[in-house]
């Protein structure tokens, strides 16, 4: 059997193209919609996913702020960029990469942000609006992923779903998406405290893979046409290193490709909540 190779690439790139028009029509209202990001230090991650979102930006028309700090400033370096951006005119919605230098309080900062400003959609104020089921911009690469298994046809209603990692990004919250009565999936979150992980994956329908340990979901895991999602972003020698072994494909059903699959995704509906967020105050 062949996995369907869940293509982020190709998804994002029609999300990218629905946006760009969006983005001319507000601009022909005078509304030009900017992202603003921080990046703390000098991860090299977090300078490639910053620049992708930038080049993103640039693709649809978007506006972008750049704010680099280096990896020793301090807290009140990175509130005063978040103040900053909080009062620009310019910056529609702004991003602080993850993960921050561990001096700094990452609580304190995502807390000082203006939550109608928050387009990763990880202020707590909206994702407590995301518990309570009322609108706020989704969490970038859990919505990713949902419109990714919906692209190619995943079955999600009564699906049996595994996530694997508890990250602010990915693991907490894309529970909550997908066990919205309009997705109605069954979620297990399991994570470095879980006993018999295996047993948890192999029942799986769908398999979220985000806990950034290289090779973690094998092929044995797998029950045979499950989907897979890849969404680790270890880097080994400067690639990348995803936590799905590639001989998954022997058996997945459905497999994302990594780089090529949730990344893509991750940016585009950053730039999507950016023009969402213009579009409601327009
Ligand atoms: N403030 C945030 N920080 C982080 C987030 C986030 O959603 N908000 N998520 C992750 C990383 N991430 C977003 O920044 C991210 C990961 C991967 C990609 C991506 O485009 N990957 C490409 C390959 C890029 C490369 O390595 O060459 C792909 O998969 O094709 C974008 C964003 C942690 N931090």
């Amino acid at each position: 059997m062949s996995a369907v190779k869940l293509d982020g690439k190709a998804t994002a790139a029609k999300i990218k193209s629905d946006l760009t028009i969006r983005v001319a029509a507000l601009k022909e209202r005078g509304i030009v919609p900017g992202l603003g990001t921080v990046l703390v230090g000098d991860d090299p991650g977090s300078q490639i996913y910053v620049a992708g979102k930038h080049r993103d930006c640039a693709e649809v028309g978007i506006a972008s702020i750049r704010v680099d700090l280096p990896a020793t400033a301090a807290q009140a370096d990175v509130e005063a960029a978040i103040d900053e951006l909080n009062a620009s005119p310019a910056c529609t919605g702004y991003i602080v990469q993850l993960p921050l230098p561990k001096h700094l309080d990452t609580m304190a900062l995502l807390e000082r942000m203006d939550p109608a400003k928050d387009a990763d959609g990880l202020h707590p104020v909206n994702l407590g609006r995301l518990v309570h089921m009322v609108d706020a911009p989704l969490p970038c690469t859990p919505h990713g992923i949902v419109l990714l298994l919906q692209e190619y046809g995943v079955p999600i209603k009564g699906a049996e779903v595994t996530v694997v990692g508890r990250g602010i990004t990915v693991g907490r919250s894309l529970g909550l998406l997908l066990t919205r009565r309009s997705e109605n999936a069954t979620v297990t979150l399991c994570h470095t405290g879980t006993q018999d992980l295996a047993a948890h994956v192999r029942r799986a329908d769908i398999v979220v893979a985000a806990a950034g340990v290289p090779e973690l979901i094998t092929r044995d895991m797998i029950k045979p046409g499950a989907a897979v999602l890849d969404v680790g972003v270890s880097r080994v020698e400067g690639k990348i290193a995803g936590d799905v072994s590639l001989n998954v494909a022997e058996v997945a059903g459905f497999l994302t490709p990594n780089p090529g699959g949730v990344g893509p995704m991750t940016r585009a509906l950053l730039l999507s909540n950016v023009v969402e967020a213009a579009e409601r105050r327009s």
